[in-house]
């Protein structure tokens, strides 16, 4: 009988080919957006005084998501409510939102509901969304607990994390499962298993109390 070759490999495509996806910072000024994007991209947190975003900045990474270059287009958009139109022109281009608040600022974590609400009505209907408690290294000024947040986040079904742009804590985690998401979407590959994003954040978040920061 002829030898039955299997199919040639098929390449796969590099998702970083079709320009990328679109992740966008949202949540109150101060809360930590800026500096998460510059920890995630230069590993670099960034001291000294606070410098509000004025309207909205982006940056470019390109991550290796199982041997898929995934290209990631980061918007970094500005808390401040005056700039709030701006960004509200950005939401509907977004494949993905990650959505922070300050674990040291109350006010931050009540106002997510308005977030969630802004982001129901401006952004795409299946967009990825996280959300994330930053400032966890924080630990004398938290005021929101851990469970506030995964109380949150389990009534409105999204993934969440605490994270640190100072320490660095889950920072490239939330990117990289938000990048395994959008790389699953966009690559449905037929043997490929079905990425669990909740799973996936489960399985690999670092609480703040194991790695001091
Ligand atoms: N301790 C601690 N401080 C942080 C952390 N992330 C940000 N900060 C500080 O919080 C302040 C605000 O951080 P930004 O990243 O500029 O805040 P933002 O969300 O970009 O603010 P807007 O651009 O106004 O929307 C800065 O002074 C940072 O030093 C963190 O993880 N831990
Ligand atoms: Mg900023």
């Amino acid at each position: 009988s002829t030898p039955v070759s299997c199919p040639p490999e098929r390449p796969v495509p590099d998702a970083s080919e079709e320009g990328g996806r679109t992740v966008m910072l949202v949540g109150d000024s101060g809360v930590g957006k800026t500096c998460l994007l510059v920890r995630f991209k230069d590993g670099a947190f960034l001291a000294g005084s606070f410098i509000s975003t004025v309207g909205i900045d982006f940056r470019n990474k390109v991550l290796n998501v199982d041997a898929v270059k995934v290209k990631l287009q980061i918007w970094d958009t500005a808390g401040q409510e005056r700039f709030r139109s701006v960004t509200h022109a950005y939401y509907r281009d977004a494949h993905a939102l990650l959505l922070l608040y300050d674990v040291t600022n109350r006010a931050s974590f009540d106002n997510i509901q308005a977030w969630l609400t802004e982001i129901h009505e401006y952004a795409q209907q299946d967009v990825v969304l996280m959300l994330l408690g930053n400032k966890v290294d924080s630990t004398q000024d938290r005021v929101v607990k851990r469970e506030d947040g995964e109380k949150l986040a389990k009534e409105y079904g999204v993934p969440f994390m605490e994270t640190s742009a100072k320490s660095g804590l889950n920072v490239d985690l939330a990117f990289t499962a938000i990048a395994k998401e959008l790389k699953h979407r966009s690559m449905k590959l037929p043997n490929e298993p079905k990425f669990k994003l909740h799973d996936y954040v489960k399985k690999e978040v670092r609480g703040s109390g194991c790695c001091r920061s």
